[in-house]
């Protein structure tokens, strides 16, 4: 079994791109006439809006599949939905692998041990074909050490990746994160909760799937974070719609060029918002583009 850091090393080194695109379908961005043609109207049942975000994530991936390694689905965006966005998440998980993408789900859970346990199995379960599974999660630190380890402890068994919110993008982040406990910051503690297990899997690639969510937007702290978690991957929002500069970016990977995912939402799902003049596969395909010969500018340079 090829584990997931290996995987998505490969997969960046074979598509030299670290960017990967998040799946965030929203209707009230996606263009009026998209869901005119698709039928769409005030009226429609949840189950055809549901249907609509999936046919909206296929028009995505299809553009998008062949330029990058792999997708992150924001879970909120399907759950509105109730079961029927949980049916178009698993079409989405599929129809992403499908295309050989690794499926990165955004669901930031975290609970007491025996419930984390639960939370593990649910979104990375040994069988590789489960509609649900996916290749890593997100998960949320503050609920200590017993919320982490049934995490990490499912995810080295199958093979699989967790990013824990170390450094998040969002302004709000500091209040928390940045609290300084004999002298250190939050997060930096949160990162030494990390350390030990991200040091006893490391991949061929010489990662560890036991990985950071560091945001672009605080490059001081993924400095810091870089250093303090050398082998850990680094899953990094905030680019894009959220303005997280080169310099946020840079500081997220290590001088071989790799150690993060650079993750963009909005910014590719919905160039008419980002000054395209239209949304469709072309301009999709553009945007990802884009996000992907700025990474590498950053990263050469
Ligand atoms: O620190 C974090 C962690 C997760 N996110 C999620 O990433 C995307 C960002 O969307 P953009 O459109 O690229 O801004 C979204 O799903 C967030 O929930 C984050 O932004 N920051």
């Amino acid at each position: 079994m090829t584990i997931f850091i290996d995987r998505l090393i490969g997969a960046i080194q074979e598509k030299n791109t670290p960017c990967i695109v998040g799946l965030d379908p929203a209707l009230d961005r996606m263009p009026k006439s998209w869901l005119k043609h698709q039928g769409i109207t005030p009226k429609s049942s949840i189950v055809e809006r549901a249907e609509a975000i999936y046919q909206y994530n296929l028009m995505v991936l299809d553009a998008i599949a062949d330029l990058v390694p792999a997708v992150k689905p924001q879970s909120a965006y399907y759950e509105l939905f109730g079961s029927a966005g949980i049916i178009a998440l698993e079409k989405t998980i599929m129809a992403a692998r499908d295309r050989d993408l690794l499926v990165i789900l955004d669901v930031k859970r975290g609970d007491i041990a025996s419930t984390a346990t639960a939370y593990a199995q649910s979104y990375l379960p040994s069988e590789p074909k489960r509609p649900y599974a996916a290749d890593a999660i997100t998960i949320v630190p503050y609920l200590g050490t017993d919320c982490l380890d049934p995490f990490f402890q499912e995810a080295i068994q199958w093979g699989k990746g967790i990013f824990v919110c170390v450094k998040t993008s969002n302004p709000g982040a500091s209040i928390i994160q940045e609290q300084k406990i004999n002298h250190r910051y939050l997060y930096e503690i949160v990162a030494d909760l990390i350390k030990s297990a991200a040091d006893q899997s490391i991949g061929e690639s010489g990662y560890s799937g036991i990985g950071a969510v560091v945001g672009a937007t605080y490059p001081e702290a993924a400095i810091k974070l870089r250093q303090q978690l050398p082998r850990s991957i680094f899953l990094v929002p905030g680019v894009g719609a959220q303005g997280g500069g080169n310099e946020g970016i840079k500081a997220c990977f290590n001088p071989d060029g790799l150690g993060g995912v650079v993750s963009s939402s909005r910014a590719i799902m919905y160039p008419h918002l980002y000054g395209s003049e239209d949304t469709n596969r072309d301009t999709i395909r553009q945007a990802a583009i884009a996000l992907i010969a700025q990474v590498q500018d950053i990263l050469t340079t």
